[in-house]
């Protein structure tokens, strides 16, 4: 039964709630991009052992004298075990290196004066130089066993470099997330399609969702599908989307015209139509339904703004879901409008803005939904609430 809402964000919750995500795994070498399916923990120590965090050198604290000459008796560089710490003497040791036998601080050589091979401690030395200073101790940073990083993780670069620290070279994480795109029309063509006539228009829906889709790893566009409005042909194309992927997305077709099949289609698969119609603008046919099994279909409106920008606030948080993210759902940043919105509408709206060199977003001139033009030119849209003539500030979604 499709249920009213009053916000887009609780029916884009309650879609997510219903929709199944990607249980299968895969291990792979190469991890980039892809949605960790199994905590990963500390094979060892991190730190494995006490080490030093700078250059310069391993003593003990009651040779912190300024009266004396420590000689150098022996080095620890990183990569080999170091010697241990006789008292009366100092070890030059080396950033990464292991902490000797008997070291209780490290200091640094600018905090030092150096002869040929014994230091004397500088003033700052002196001064600062306590119980285990510049010393990184084992397991400070996780203790072997620990999880250093959660399962639904995106791996990132970031993320890479601490894979590789703890030995975990071949991650278990989610196959990719199947999307198929459909997209609707008599009046469609393909984009390289030679002579355009008045009456046609070149696809740019598909070519805007499959760009959003494009970048991450997680997703695999498995199926795209052009369809003329003929109610068989559209049946067919969603039965065999819904066979071969994990979401589908439409677009045309949801509004009320005679050729608009989708919704009968969706409601006569079995599936569970969520939500036809939100208080969005633009959107506002916007169609949100799952299938008997869980997976998504998602119909968005022909128009090619709001094919883009619901795409952007609607298929691209679920496809993460679906994906295995944990964090499916992007915090958006707030901005302010360098001019308030001039008509009140009671509807939320997603408003075309650029961002100014002043910090502030402008409102990109459009002339409604049809208007490729100002989407073009937009750097991302600003969320506003219904009957709002204020300049926020408002969360915005980047492109
Ligand atoms: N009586 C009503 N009419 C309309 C309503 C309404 O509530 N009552 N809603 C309007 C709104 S809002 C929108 S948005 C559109 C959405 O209609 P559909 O989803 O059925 O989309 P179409 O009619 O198929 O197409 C609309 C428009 O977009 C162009 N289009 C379609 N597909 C593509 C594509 N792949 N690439 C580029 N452009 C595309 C299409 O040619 C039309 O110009 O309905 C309003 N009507
Ligand atoms: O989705 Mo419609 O774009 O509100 O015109």
């Amino acid at each position: 039964m499709s249920q009213s809402f009053t916000d887009p964000d609780s029916a884009l919750q309650a879609l997510a709630d219903r929709i199944a995500t990607v249980s299968e795994t895969v291990r792979t070498i190469d991890p980039l991009g892809a949605i960790l399916a199994l905590p990963v923990r500390a094979d060892r120590d991190s730190p494995a052992a006490d080490v030093s965090a700078m250059d310069g050198y391993a003593i003990r604290l009651s040779d912190l004298r300024s009266d004396v000459s420590l000689p150098v008796t022996g080095e620890s560089s990183a990569g080999s075990p170091p010697p241990a710490l006789a008292p009366g003497s100092v070890i030059r040791i080396f950033t990464g290196a292991i902490i000797p036998e008997g070291c209780e601080a490290v200091v640094k050589r600018e905090d030092t004066r150096e002869s040929a091979d014994a230091i004397r401690f500088t003033a700052t030395a002196l001064k600062e130089i306590q119980f285990g200073s510049n010393i990184r101790r084992a397991g400070e940073n996780a203790a072997a066993g620990s999880e250093v990083l959660p399962a639904g993780q995106e791996i990132t670069p970031a993320a890479v470099a601490s894979l590789v620290n703890f030995g975990c070279v071949e991650p278990i994480v989610y196959r990719p997330a199947k999307v198929g795109i459909i997209t609707t029309g008599d009046e469609v063509v393909d984009p390289n399609t030679d002579r355009v006539q008045p009456w046609q228009l070149r696809n740019s829906n598909r070519a805007a969702i499959q760009a959003l889709l494009t970048p991450p790893r997680f997703v695999e566009l498995t199926l795209l599908r052009h369809v003329h409005d003929d109610r068989e042909g559209l049946k067919d194309a969603i039965s065999q989307a819904v066979d071969t992927c994990d979401a589908v997305v439409l677009t045309g077709g949801v509004s009320k015209g005679d050729y608009d099949y989708v919704p009968e289609i969706v409601a006569a698969s079995g599936g569970e139509i969520i939500f036809h119609g939100l208080p969005i603008r633009p959107g506002k046919p916007i169609l949100g339904a799952t299938t008997a099994g869980g997976k998504l279909i998602l119909g968005l409106p022909g128009n090619p703004v709001s094919a883009t920008i619901n795409a952007h606030r609607f298929l691209w948080p679920l496809v993460r879901r679906i994906a295995g993210l944990h964090r499916w759902r992007q915090p958006l940043p707030q901005v302010t409008l360098s001019e308030a919105p001039r008509a009140s509408i009671p509807l939320h709206a997603m408003l075309l803005v650029r961002m100014l060199p002043d910090g502030t977003a402008a409102l990109v001139p459009s002339k409604g939904s049809g208007d490729l033009v100002a989407l073009g030119q937009s750097d991302g849209y600003v969320c506003v609430p219904p009957a709002t003539t204020t300049t926020g500030p408002w969360p915005i979604a980047f492109w």
